[in-house]
């Protein structure tokens, strides 16, 4: 299943130097092993803010929530989630 996700980063600006690399670091990690297994197909900046545009491929509703909330951003951002089918008139093979 293919899911259109929002993610808006609002990291507290109080929020310790140290603390703020650590969780990036393991955000970026995260996000490429999950690139890699194939479950985040794409990640896009949206521009001029903090935040991306992202294409899932998963199981399930279930599993877009595990992966989702395992995000060491998550208690940060403001997650939106659009699921996605084919659409009639695509004409790639591997939309979907
Ligand atoms: O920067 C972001 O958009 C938030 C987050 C999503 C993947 C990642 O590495 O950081």
């Amino acid at each position: 299943m293919l899911f259109h996700v929002t993610m808006d980063v609002k990291i507290p600006r109080d929020l310790p130097a140290e603390e703020r690399a650590d969780i990036l670091a393991r955000e970026k990690a995260y996000s490429q092993d999950l690139q890699r297994r194939g479950k985040w197909r794409h990640i896009w900046r949206i521009a001029g803010q903090y935040a991306n545009v992202s294409i899932f491929d998963v199981q399930d509703n279930a599993e877009l929530h595990d992966i989702l909330s395992g995000l060491p951003l998550f208690p940060f951002m403001a997650i939106t989630v659009t699921p996605l089918l084919r659409h009639p008139s695509a004409i790639r093979d591997d939309d979907s």
